[in-house]
């Protein structure tokens, strides 16, 4: 199942950056935990009792003049419309309310979507002046909480996961590949989604039902069944409002959250771009099947260097996903488009693969014997076997003497030997340890 998306919507300096650092998980994305990239928080994730959930903050956008503020707050909570399974909508208990307020609590309650009202800044156990108003705004009861002073979180985390057991669940099909077109405006999604499903032997599915069908395109390639995400959202065009790049990144992650392979589109003449670096973060964070789709690739003025001069770059750019197959295509002239869903349908397998026992502790057995395993102070790392306890992403137990041992390189090198034996193409793998004690 996705993992639920909970969204943060409220006025600015209501406390909602406050809100997000309290709660904030440990894993955030990989772009932001290197220095010097600006650490805009766009989402997080959050582990309340047994719940799982990725939290995005939709706030945060500099306002230039007081005009703008209701625009950019309708738009806020239009995002948080499409995008969340539940909206936290956050008040200031000290402020009362606004008609701002007021106007995005009537868009919330229109949209149907299950919302749970905060109250912030009350530090204290009496209740806000304003209490009772906010029963005003239709959307239950109010949770008064203090984000500075950590008051009335748990409850507050309690109130939305009690939302989550209404979310649909398996929206598809085991065996439908859900694929996100991803990427920024004008790279060229729209152009190459027409040619997949412009191909022969793809049949658009015409099955009305659900909402998802409005915004998701189901179709078929032979014997295979696939549902491209969120297609009506990118072919779409864009408003002004949209060029906001946190927006069109919370759109992505939405869109990567809900898919098995994610095509991240990137234009030639352009090269990677901050963006292009968030998304992917977010894909390989979430053990998402990941395809490089450079487009454009008629513009390039090429040689025979050329193709392996952008990889080796691209590769640089995008360090953490070496394992992603890169394609260099024309959506325009449809140079290679067709290889896509190929490629598609190979990484959701790969994705999806699961190894014998036995053949994964030769190979790690092999791996050990060929580069010994690091030691510290006289005491070696051991690892005593492995099995693999997931898919989507392949997740690796290893059971192993001292977790302090194990080394970031050593782990690299482990995962290096089981992707050449395995492939595991297009997909990260994760490894979990279990300190076990026996040997010696
Ligand atoms: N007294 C009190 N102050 C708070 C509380 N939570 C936040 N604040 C203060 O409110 C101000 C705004 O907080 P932020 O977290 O930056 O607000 P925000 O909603 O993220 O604002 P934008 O980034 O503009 O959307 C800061 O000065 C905080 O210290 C609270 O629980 N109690
Ligand atoms: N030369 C060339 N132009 C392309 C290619 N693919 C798309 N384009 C052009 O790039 C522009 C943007 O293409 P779209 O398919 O609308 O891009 P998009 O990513 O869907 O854009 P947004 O809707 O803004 O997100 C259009 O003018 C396309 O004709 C390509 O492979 N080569």
């Amino acid at each position: 199942m996705a993992r639920p998306m909970v969204a943060v919507v409220g006025r600015p300096n209501v406390g909602k950056s406050t809100f997000f650092n309290k709660v904030a998980g440990k894993r955030i994305s990989i772009v932001e935990d290197k220095p010097g990239v600006t650490r805009d928080r766009i989402y997080t994730e959050v582990e309340w009792l047994s719940y799982n959930f990725t939290m995005i903050d939709t706030g945060g956008i500099e306002p230039d003049s007081d005009e703008i503020i209701p625009a950019q707050m309708r738009r806020q909570a239009e995002l948080a419309i499409e995008t969340a399974n539940v909206i936290l909508f956050m008040l200031d208990g000290r402020a009362g309310l606004t008609s701002a307020d007021r106007e995005i609590a009537d868009m919330l309650r229109k949209s149907k979507k299950p919302v749970v009202l905060a109250i912030n800044k009350v530090d204290t156990k009496e209740k806000s002046d304003y209490f009772y108003d906010y029963y005003e705004l239709g959307l239950g009861d109010p949770n008064e909480i203090s984000s500075s002073l950590g008051l009335g979180i748990g409850d507050l985390l309690d109130e939305i996961v009690k939302h989550f057991a209404s979310i649909e669940e398996n929206e598809y099909d085991e065996e439908v590949i859900k694929v996100a077109v991803i990427g920024k405006p004008n790279v060229g999604k729209s152009s190459l989604i027409n040619r997949i499903l412009g191909e022969d032997r793809v049949i658009v599915s015409d099955i009305a039902g659900t909402t998802r069908d409005a915004i998701d395109t189901p179709f078929t390639h032979g014997e295979d069944q696939y549902v491209l995400i969120d297609t009506a959202g990118i072919r779409r065009k864009s408003k002004i409002t949209e060029d906001v790049e946190k927006y069109s990144v919370i759109r992505a992650i939405a869109a990567v959250e809900r898919a098995d392979v994610c095509l991240l589109v990137i234009d030639a003449s352009e090269g990677v771009t901050e963006q292009d670096k968030k998304i992917a973060g977010y894909s390989h964070d979430n053990g998402k099947g990941l395809i490089i789709v450079i487009n454009k690739w008629d513009l390039i003025e090429k040689d025979t260097h050329t193709m392996n001069e952008f990889t080796k770059t691209i590769r640089e750019e995008l360090a953490f996903c070496p394992y992603a197959p890169i394609l260099f295509i024309s959506a325009l002239t449809g140079q290679r488009t067709n290889k896509i869903l190929e490629q598609v349908k190979y990484v959701a397998n790969q994705n999806a693969m699961r190894i014998q026992t036995g053949t994964l502790n030769e190979v790690i057995g092999e791996a050990i014997l060929l580069h010994q395993a690091p030691s510290d102070k006289g005491k070696q790392l051991k690892i005593f076997y492995g099995t693999q306890a997931a898919v989507k992403p392949p997740t690796f137990v290893l059971f192993i003497n001292d977790r302090e041992l194990m080394h970031f390189s050593y782990e690299r090198y482990i995962e290096n030997r089981i992707r050449e034996y395995f492939n595991f193409e297009g997909t990260p793998i994760r490894f979990i340890y279990r300190e076990k004690t026996g040997g010696q």
